[in-house]
């Protein structure tokens, strides 16, 4: 099997089992003996097909005789394929791009043969006059087609940023994100891993604020990373992982982390505790609690206690009990759109109203776990102020025994940006993911 074949299976299960691009990815590679270069490929072309999806749809809808939504699944991926290549790899002739999914239709959908090679070498011959809506007389129109966002959520972010900041989103949305990885200073120091990753041919770089993290620069190929295996090193965000230093939990604290699978925070703040003390972490699905149990077995962390347990029901036993809560909570994933492109085509407009009420009721069920001269952190991936600052503002206003600490003064130096109280990271900002963070004290 060839890259465009792997790309064409996950791209199927992405669009037909509603499956999540990353996790059908990993599987994929995991599966089969892809040479480095395959891999490679593969992954720019799911990624690629899935960030300049509306694009690449209205090309097709421009050249195809019959409406999309009456194009089976397989002839339509293979026709994404092609125009991905032909509009965004300057590397791949235009007519191994054709040639390629014109073979595979004979062996996924036979009778589209005919179907998708003549939409394509039509496209080929009129490629300058694929039209796209004129960015003067229709803006949202524009930005839609160009940066591949549907077009009320580009109306929603116009709503909180201004057009520029909007544009520089939706283009660094669909930029790859860099390869940060945390080292795990329970098992090697970060000048050994260090030297560790250069030995085996990986150039990185300490981040200037966070010291235990780490950007592997080039295009590796993870699975070669003997580190990772070894728990040495996982990956994470810088975004992410400054949500753990911001809890700043200490030796023998007492914390629990309410919604904490696959483990990324938890395991960092059993790091930062040195091991020592107890964490107990949370999360409504069985098989993601499995995860959290990996990952910290493979870091050589003892001190997590997993529980599947839903933050919406208060767990009296546990009143006034912690040191620190986190709640990590569940959210649109606006600001994870790099990692996860297929959430732009998901989510819905009224899909954010509901969670927002699911966010504030686990926040208030967690907020009585801390002990009073205790913290809660709360934290989201996204960068809708609906599920952040609105949803703090309304905590604060029914929990007075709750006073905010002013966590962007304290990391002014290290986050650009207007921030107050709170801390949002953006993608064409501060090139983490959009992250949202507030930390919350509980009065004596
Ligand atoms: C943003 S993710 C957490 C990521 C995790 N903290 C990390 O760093 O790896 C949110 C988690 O909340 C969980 N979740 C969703 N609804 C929940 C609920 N009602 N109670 C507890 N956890 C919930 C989801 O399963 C998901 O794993």
């Amino acid at each position: 099997m060839n890259a465009r074949e792997g790309a064409l299976k996950v791209l199927y299960e992405v669009e037909v089992d509603n499956a999540y691009s990353n996790i059908a990815l990993n599987k994929e590679l995991k599966d089969k003996p892809y040479s480095a270069k395959d891999r490679g490929f593969m992954t720019e072309l799911v990624y690629g097909v899935l960030e300049n999806l509306i694009m690449i749809d209205n090309v097709i809808e421009q050249f195809s005789s019959i409406k999309l939504k009456k194009i089976n699944a397989y002839t339509l991926i293979l026709l994404r394929l092609a125009i991905y290549q032909i509009l965004y790899l300057d590397k791949i002739p235009p007519s191994a791009a054709v040639n390629e999914s014109v073979n595979l239709s004979k062996i996924y959908c036979k009778r589209s043969s005919g179907f998708i090679n003549g939409i394509l070498r039509n496209m080929l011959r009129q490629k300058e006059n694929i039209k796209i809506p004129d960015e003067k007389k229709d803006f949202v129109g524009y930005l839609s087609v160009t940066y591949s966002h549907p077009k009320w959520m580009i109306e929603e972010f116009l709503k909180f940023f201004d057009p520029v900041f909007t544009k520089e989103l939706l283009k660094a949305n669909n930029q790859k994100p860099e390869l940060n990885v945390r080292v795990n200073t329970l098992k090697i120091s970060v000048e050994e891993a260090i030297k560790a990753l250069n030995n085996s041919g990986f150039d990185v770089v300490q981040n200037a604020f966070i010291s235990e993290g780490l950007t592997i620069k080039g295009d590796k190929n993870l699975f070669e990373l003997e580190a990772l295996k070894e728990g040495l090193i996982y990956i994470q965000d810088f975004g992410s992982m400054l949500i753990g230093k911001i809890v700043d939990p200490k030796e023998n604290d007492f914390v629990i982390d309410v919604c904490s699978a696959p483990g990324g925070k938890t395991t960092h703040m059993a790091q930062l505790m040195n091991n020592k003390g107890n964490i107990i972490a949370r999360d409504v699905y069985d098989h993601k609690l499995k995860l959290i149990e990996k990952n910290a077995k493979a870091l050589g962390i003892k001190i997590i206690k997993t529980e599947k347990f839903d933050g919406k029901v208060l767990d009296k036993s546990l009143i006034e009990k912690a040191d620190k809560v986190l709640v990590d909570a569940p959210c649109s994933g606006l600001g994870i759109i790099r990692r996860k492109p297929e959430i732009k085509y998901r989510k819905r407009p009224d899909d954010i109203k509901e969670i927002t009420s699911l966010q504030l009721k686990i926040l208030k069920n967690a907020s009585m776990y801390v002990k009073p001269g205790g913290s809660l952190v709360y934290s989201t991936c996204t960068i809708d102020p609906r599920e952040n600052a609105e949803v703090i503002d309304q905590f604060l206003k029914d929990s007075s025994e709750y006073q905010q600490v002013n966590i962007g003064e304290v990391y002014k130096n290290m986050i650009p940006g207007n921030h107050k109280d709170t801390i949002q990271l953006y993608p064409n900002i501060h090139h983490t993911d959009g992250f949202f963070i507030s930390k919350l004290i509980k009065r004596v």
